[in-house]
């Protein structure tokens, strides 16, 4: 286990920069989300604490250590792929000990220990002898998985390794990836571009936008508090609806481009034009109809466990999450509350 530091990195390919002075510091043991949109720089990031990309400027320490000029071999990480490789005239458990063989770590029965220790760790230990083609895709990646951990690296880079897996094995390796790390504590920076995954995975989420850090906090915190237009966006898919906060009765208030308003908003909230975010599960459907936001439904997409409702309000397109037993229909005018602590408001 070690800690990892970056400072101050700066990358370009070529006349376009694409990190801007990214500075972060990872706790041994932490397991760290790089989350963000196709393109913002997370793999790039993620290959520069690998060594497979050089630093424009700025440096990287592992365990204390400066490798910002060392090759991969010598900064005992381990990193894993979306596509991950398997060498098919191998048998599994030759498969996972590769690292070792070509690291000439340990002798042949130490190894082969080692190997069986991650095989049994990713739950595999009885398909030892068979060929990566005679395994489900899931199966597979649990292979890579062994063979990522097998050396016991001090850190564990994985880039969107579960996005080739269906929807529910993806769920499955997401909680054997939470466990696998409880048990072995090993530093762990995970790159993706789904929410979701680094709100359920990680214990802290570095938000980034266009090759800088927009937001880090614990899932909980950036979830609850996102700092900005584009926190809120990206994290909850929350509606984005302008909005102007005036003085009404003493009380802050947010008047919508229609004139309907919501409020009282929280004491201290700044007067003057604003971004309303709305997130889509905190609008609920307003008992008896009354005292909530006229919305007017667009569409109506069955999810199977929930509802979701494309909607307008005030001349911005919403999207509203209900239970699965509402009933609206394109045209009908609805009637939503939302709590007015659950609203973020931020200056335009
Ligand atoms: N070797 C390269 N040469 C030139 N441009 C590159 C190179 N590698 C990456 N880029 C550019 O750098 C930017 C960031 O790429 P990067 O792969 O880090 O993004 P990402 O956030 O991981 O996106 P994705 O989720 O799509 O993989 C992109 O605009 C990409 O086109």
């Amino acid at each position: 286990m070690a800690n990892v530091r970056l400072d101050s990195i700066r990358k370009s390919f070529g006349p376009v920069d694409i990190i801007h002075g990214v500075s972060l510091d990872i706790a041994s043991g932490e397991f760290v989300s790089l989350l963000g949109a196709s393109g913002c720089g997370k793999t790039t990031l993620l290959r520069i604490v690998a060594g497979l990309e050089s630093v424009t400027s700025g440096t990287v320490e592992i365990d204390g250590r400066p490798v910002t000029p060392l090759p991969p071999e010598r900064r005992d990480i381990a990193m894993m792929f979306q596509s991950y490789a398997l060498l098919p005239h191998l048998t599994v458990a030759e498969n996972v000990r590769f690292p070792l063989r070509m690291r000439r770590i340990g002798s042949r029965a130490e190894q082969q220990e080692k190997v069986k220790a991650a095989l049994e760790t990713v739950q595999l230990g009885h398909l030892a002898e068979r060929r990566p083609r005679q395994l489900s895709g899931g199966q597979q990646q649990r292979v890579a998985l062994a063979r990522a951990i097998v050396s016991r690296p001090k850190v564990l880079l994985l880039d969107e390794p579960l996005s080739n897996l269906d929807a529910r094995l993806r769920e499955d390796m997401q909680v054997e990836l939470i466990e696998i790390h409880r048990r072995l504590g090993l530093t762990t920076l995970f790159v993706t571009h789904d929410q979701e995954e680094a709100l359920s995975l990680s214990d802290r989420i570095i938000l980034l936008n266009g090759g800088r850090i927009e937001q880090q906090g614990t899932p909980a915190d950036i979830y609850a508090r996102p700092a900005s237009a584009f926190a809120s966006s990206f994290l909850g898919s929350a509606n984005l609806v302008p909005a102007t906060v005036e003085e009404r009765g003493g009380r802050a208030t947010a008047v919508l481009a229609d004139g309907q308003h919501l409020g009282p908003l929280p004491a201290g909230t700044a007067r003057g034009p604003v971004t309303l975010a709305l997130r889509q599960e905190d609008l609920a459907v307003a008992a008896g109809g009354s005292g909530g936001l006229q919305v007017r439904i667009r569409t109506r997409v069955y999810l199977g466990a929930r509802i979701r409702y494309i909607a307008e309000l005030a001349g911005t397109e919403i999207r509203v999450l209900t239970a699965n037993d509402t009933v609206f229909s394109g045209g009908d005018a609805v009637t939503f509350a939302i709590d007015p602590e659950r609203i973020r408001v931020m200056p335009r």
